[in-house]
């Protein structure tokens, strides 16, 4: 079995004293694709949140059982503020400088890290422009450039299918494939009916976590795991139906 990168012991999560997660556990390993569904408001967000030390737990440890490891993180579009007067170029940097550490100064190799990394994703045209003068698709390959430009052993992804049309989502797909060769990948998606062609397991978030080590969704499996979405199958391509969505 690969190495140990991350654990999440027992973890009770929320706000305001109210608990959003109850005792969730989750073993994430090296070379991990790891998917996670649930429905609105089951805690994904949360539960990344704590991973990434953004949220205290009430309970419940986060370890790196190797040490402390570099983590890439693409929030949620919705978290992003476009109006904020910050070039594509600062983005993606960005993603090599510590926390909050803005003034810090970035070697030429490492500048031009990101301006290759750019380059890779078809950006590099935008490389001056603000972040406002994106369309939504192509501000989650910005995003996606900041988290993945420092090599992270872990990559946590929450919904990069937001804003992306079909054509960049199947590209965005093989890129993260590509990826998960060289680090774990954790991904929060709604978009049940591609997830599993994409990830090698699946957890289920919805206040607790339910694990499942294979790819395969079927209806009584999460029936089974008390959450709350319903397979419609068209074809080979199930689609989901949220309940009380
Ligand atoms: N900063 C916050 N303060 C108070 N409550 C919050 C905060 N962030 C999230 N919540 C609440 O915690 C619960 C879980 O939210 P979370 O964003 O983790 O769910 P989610 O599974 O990611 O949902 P979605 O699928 O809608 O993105 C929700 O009821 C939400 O209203």
């Amino acid at each position: 079995m690969s190495n140990l990168l991350a654990r999440l012991d027992n973890i009770t999560a929320g706000y305001n004293g109210e608990p959003v997660l109850k005792g969730v556990s989750l073993d994430i390993r090296e070379n991990d694709f790891i998917g996670i569904i649930g429905p609105n408001g089951g805690g994904k967000t949360t539960m990344l949140k704590v991973l990434l030390g953004i949220l205290e737990p009430f309970r419940g440890r986060v370890d790196f059982p190797g040490g402390k490891i570099n983590i890439g993180y693409l929030p949620q579009a919705s978290q992003i503020d476009r109006s904020f007067p910050i070039s594509v170029k600062e983005v993606v940097e960005a993603g090599l400088k510590p926390i909050r550490a803005w003034s810090h100064h970035l070697s030429k190799a490492q500048k031009e890290s990101a301006y290759k990394l750019l380059t890779e994703a078809g950006m590099e045209r935008y490389y001056k422009k603000p972040i406002g003068e994106l369309s939504g698709g192509q501000l989650q390959k910005v995003l996606l450039c900041r988290a993945i430009v420092s090599n992270p052993a872990l990559l946590v992804l929450d919904e990069p299918n937001t804003y992306v049309d079909k054509h960049f989502e199947s590209e965005l797909h093989q890129w993260l494939k590509k990826l998960n060769k060289n680090m774990a990948i954790v991904l929060v998606s709604h978009d049940v009916g591609t997830i599993p062609s994409l990830v090698k397991s699946i957890a289920c978030v919805n206040g607790t976590l339910h694990y499942h080590p294979s790819n395969q969704l079927t209806t009584e499996l999460l029936k089974v795991y008390d959450c709350p979405i319903d397979l419609i199958s068209h074809g080979h391509v199930p689609h989901r139906v949220l309940k009380n969505h």
